[in-house]
């Protein structure tokens, strides 16, 4: 039997995900989309030929429901779909800090639901998805849930304490890499280089840097140590580095993401 799955609220990580499964393979037809524009859903309609319905819709029409709107406005989504969703459905949260029991006591009695945390990469199959499942979702429910989000890179499976760490880590990681290029491509302009080439440079330094620690089985510690010379130019780099703080500054800023990740769960913001 065909599968349908519908995405609600297709923003960013909604379409990410979506164009994803169409790239792995999932037909169109068995996509459906909700958003809050009309403007959207004619956009999403028009690049990816899935069909925009409305939130009660894809409740009656999909046997998995991806929940992919911004966590203060679970609660309304939540309100909206109720009445229409059966303890037959899967439903499956990328919402950060929202817990699944937030969303079963909304839902039917029995509703299987699975908590995800996915990140933009799923737009290039190279995400990170941490993967929870709720009071009722069974072994299955988590291979299907795994089935969607493999489709478009790794998969995890943790348990739910321990997701507001890995949105901390994984869900918000990409947003610190993208800053650390950024700095550095600031540093390349105040030595002088121009901007588009000091961009090229410090990319592909980061693209090498991810594959080696991907690939070559290493320890971080011995790459770097690879790349630091004795009275060479990297220990300088690093003295200053650490004279900043920095690697303090990381701990402090992940711990800062999963405290706000906690304090999402209310779904007030
Ligand atoms: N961006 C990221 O890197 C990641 C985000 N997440 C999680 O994904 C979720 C979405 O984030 P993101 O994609 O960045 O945010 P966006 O604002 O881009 O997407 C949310 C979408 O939900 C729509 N929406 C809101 N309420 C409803 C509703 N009642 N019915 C239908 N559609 C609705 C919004 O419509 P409209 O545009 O009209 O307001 C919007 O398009 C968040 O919960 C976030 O925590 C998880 C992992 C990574
Ligand atoms: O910033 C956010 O809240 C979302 C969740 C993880 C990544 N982006």
């Amino acid at each position: 039997m065909t599968q349908k799955v519908a995405v609600l609220g297709t923003g960013k990580i909604g379409e990410a995900l979506l164009s994803g499964m169409i790239r792995a393979g999932w037909a169109p037809a068995d996509l459906l989309v909700t958003t809050r524009r009309a403007e959207r859903a004619e956009e999403l309609r028009t690049r990816y030929g899935v069909d925009p319905v409305s939130n009660a819709d894809a409740a009656k029409q999909a046997d998995t429901l991806i929940l992919a709107c911004k966590p203060q406005d679970m609660g309304k989504l939540l309100d909206e779909l109720a009445p229409h969703v059966t303890a037959d459905r899967l439903v499956v949260s990328a919402a950060a800090g929202i817990t699944t029991a937030f969303i079963e006591e909304r839902l039917a009695d029995g509703t299987p639901v699975i908590r995800v945390m996915p990140n933009t990469p799923v737009l290039v199959d190279e995400g990170m998805s941490v993967i929870s499942a709720g009071s009722h979702a069974s072994r299955d429910d988590l291979t299907h849930a795994e089935e969607i989000f493999g489709a478009v890179g790794k998969t995890l499976r943790v348990p739910e304490t321990q997701q507001d760490a890995c949105t901390a880590l994984s869900g918000s990681g990409p947003a610190y890499f993208y800053y650390l290029v950024e700095a550095m491509t600031d540093a390349g302009i105040l030595l002088g280089l121009p901007r588009d080439k000091a961009h090229d440079l410090i990319v592909q330094a980061a693209i090498g840097a991810a594959v080696m620690l991907r690939d070559s089985g290493e320890h971080p510690v011995k790459l770097r140590e690879n790349v630091t010379s004795p009275a060479g130019t990297t220990i300088n780099a690093i003295r200053e580095l650490e004279n900043h703080g920095v690697r303090a500054a990381l701990i402090a800023a992940l711990e800062a993401a999963r405290d706000r990740s906690r304090q999402l769960a209310s779904g007030n913001g």
